[in-house]
């Protein structure tokens, strides 16, 4: 595997690769490396290899249908949010059995959808929609798997935008409501209760958040026994960190180990998680090129051919991802402290501020880590085509989602 390195997790391709890859398909250009996924999924399921359980990886972390085929092609569920997540893990060949549905707004059609194909659970995230998937199963003559969606009321320490577990985010039932839904639930005919899930957040680079739900689902767990409801699995969902840049947050074994611990004594019980960025973040590289430099009043602009548009976690997180420079910079060259900003017509759109680096019109830069909600989250603003996709692995490399063409942006019709 020469062309592939990692550094504190983060994959390297070499330079000479990286170059002969963006002549052959253009910038920006979303590189992701097979192996690496392959190896992180494995993670998860070789520290759970003692117990039940189902890793559903959250495929708005990156929804390529190579991604998924290659998890499928693993053994792995999958947690999906939306019909159109639905339709493309069905796409890349994977049993709905191992699917399990989140979300807050599940229309009538979704869930339709989801009970013909027959998934998993759904992760009800109120009484509202129990109701509806109890009328929906009735009238399709169909029991529907649930699990109750607890908010844990639970600080996962991170950015506002992205946590989901605290009393005041839209997201699951509240704790205290939540034996009387269950109870509710218990009297519908055509619900089966199934488990309990949580999800508190994402980008986690501790522990403890996800220690202190663990504990209040297990009290509910308990709760739920001396009333007679019957528990078959619990959802611990996803949310574990990756390093961006020097932080190195927990390790998968860790997380897994510390949360299988307050089960132990319930083997049965599967376990399940939902992890997305932990797999794919640090598999992926989005690689940019400089259109133009430009040196104005104290600033120095790196004006690159991707944008947030490709790539908006900086812009909304104001994330802090690695930027490093393709070509080697010769030692006399002029390092500025750089702006590297997109093509779109916003002032936030900034891949990186204040980068020391010595760069010249038509040099390549590469954005580490971004392999999760990079290409996922990317958008047409200003009628950019999205980029191509490529994996890599050991023995090369193979196109897997070709640059959108300009037809392809055509919406709409001319009246
Ligand atoms: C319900 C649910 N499950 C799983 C995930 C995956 O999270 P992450 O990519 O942080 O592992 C998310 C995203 O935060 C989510 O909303
Ligand atoms: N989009 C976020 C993560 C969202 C998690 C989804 N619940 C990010 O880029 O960090």
């Amino acid at each position: 595997m020469d062309f592939l390195s990692y550094q504190n997790g983060q994959l390297f391709l070499q330079n000479n690769a990286i170059a002969d890859l963006a002549k052959l398909y253009g910038t920006p250009l979303y590189v992701y490396d097979e192996e690496y996924i392959k190896e992180r999924w494995l993670e998860y399921d070789n520290a759970l290899a003692d117990r039940k359980h189902l890793i559903c990886y959250a495929i708005k972390a990156n929804s390529n249908l190579a991604i998924l085929n290659c998890l499928v092609k693993l053994g792995s569920g999958f947690d999906i949010v939306s019909q159109g997540e639905l339709e493309r893990v069905l796409r890349a060949g994977a049993d709905p059995k191992k699917v399990v549905f989140s979300g807050v707004a599940k229309s009538v059609s979704e869930i339709e959808r989801a009970l013909t194909v027959g998934i998993k659970c759904f992760n009800v995230e109120s009484e509202a929609e129990l109701e509806r998937i109890q009328s929906i199963a009735q009238r399709l003559n169909i029991i529907a798997p649930v699990s109750l969606r607890i908010n844990p009321d639970v600080d996962a320490k991170t950015h506002p935008y992205i946590s989901t577990g605290l009393r005041d985010n839209k997201f699951g039932v509240s704790y205290s409501l939540a034996i009387g839904i269950y109870q509710k639930a218990q009297k519908m005919s055509h619900i089966a209760i199934e488990g309990i899930d949580c999800h508190i957040g994402s980008q986690l680079t501790e522990i403890l958040p996800f220690l202190d739900s663990a504990e209040r689902i297990r009290v509910l767990f308990d709760q739920l026994i001396s009333i007679g409801i019957t528990i078959k699995h619990i959802d611990f969902g996803g949310g574990l960190g990756v390093c961006y840049d020097d932080e190195i947050p927990p390790q998968i074994v860790d997380l897994i180990n510390a949360l299988k611990n307050k089960f132990a004594d319930y083997p049965e019980v599967e376990l399940l998680f939902e992890p997305g960025r932990s797999i794919v973040a640090n598999a992926g590289l989005l690689v940019t090129k400089v259109e133009y430099t430009k040196h104005q009043d104290n600033n120095h602009f790196a004006i690159v051919d991707a944008g947030m548009n490709d790539l908006i976690r900086p812009s909304l997180y104001k994330a802090w991802m690695k930027i490093m420079p393709v070509q080697q910079p010769n030692p006399d060259d002029q390092m500025y402290d750089y702006q590297i900003v997109g093509p779109i017509c916003e002032s936030s759109d900034v891949l990186g501020r204040n980068r020391q680096l010595a760069v010249e019109q038509h040099d390549l830069l590469v954005i580490c880590s971004a392999g999760a909600y990079g290409f996922s989250m990317a958008s047409n603003y200003n009628s950019h085509p999205k980029p191509a996709e490529i994996m890599v692995n050991q023995f090369g490399h193979r196109l897997i989602r070709q640059r959108e063409s300009y037809d392809m942006l055509w919406q709409g019709e001319i009246i």
